[in-house]
């Protein structure tokens, strides 16, 4: 599908991994997300995006525990609450495994994204021709050289 083409287009600096490109990027619920909160089994979400850090709890130079609070729900206020460096952003691709459905996102989000989409019409968006509520507000935001 055209859309999907275009989703894999604005992914490939993002979290595409090979097998998981356009037609194979799932979407989970909230309630789904929810199953996943124990030490052995969990989930995340960050910026309406669904991670598995099971590998990873362990390793979290933040311990354990704060990650486990957070298990099976959105961490995207801790996450950004501590300023994590780049580098613990970019740790967060390797357990990508989807998108929040579309109905689970918060309004706020949706307007955040539909301003972007107006006020960056002329700009870095130009000739992407991208699907923008797919690739999300934060990594437009991030890849735009525009000031905010
Ligand atoms: C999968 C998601 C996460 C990744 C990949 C991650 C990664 C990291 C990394 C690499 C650091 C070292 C400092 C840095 O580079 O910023 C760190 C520190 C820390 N993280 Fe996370 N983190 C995640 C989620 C969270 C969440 C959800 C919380 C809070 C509930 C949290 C709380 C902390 C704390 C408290 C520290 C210690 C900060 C310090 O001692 O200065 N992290 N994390």
């Amino acid at each position: 599908m055209g859309e999907e083409t275009e989703i894999s287009a604005k992914r490939e600096n993002q979290d595409a991994k090979d097998e998981n490109t356009d037609s194979g990027v799932k979407y989970y619920t909230r309630e789904e997300v929810q199953a996943h909160n124990t030490s052995k089994d969990t989930w995340l979400i960050i910026h309406d995006k669904v991670y598995d850090i099971t590998g990873f709890m362990e390793e979290h130079p933040g311990g354990e525990e704060v990650l486990l609070e957070q298990a099976g729900a959105d961490a995207t206020e801790s996450f950004e609450d501590v300023g994590h460096s780049t580098d613990a952003r970019e740790m967060l691709q390797q357990y990508y495994i989807g998108e929040l459905h579309m109905d689970d996102r918060k309004k706020e989000s949706k307007k955040v994204v539909d301003h972007l989409v107006n006020s960056h019409r002329n700009c870095c968006t130009r000739g992407h021709h991208v699907s923008l509520l797919h690739v999300g507000a934060q990594s437009l935001l991030n890849s735009c050289k525009h000031p905010h």
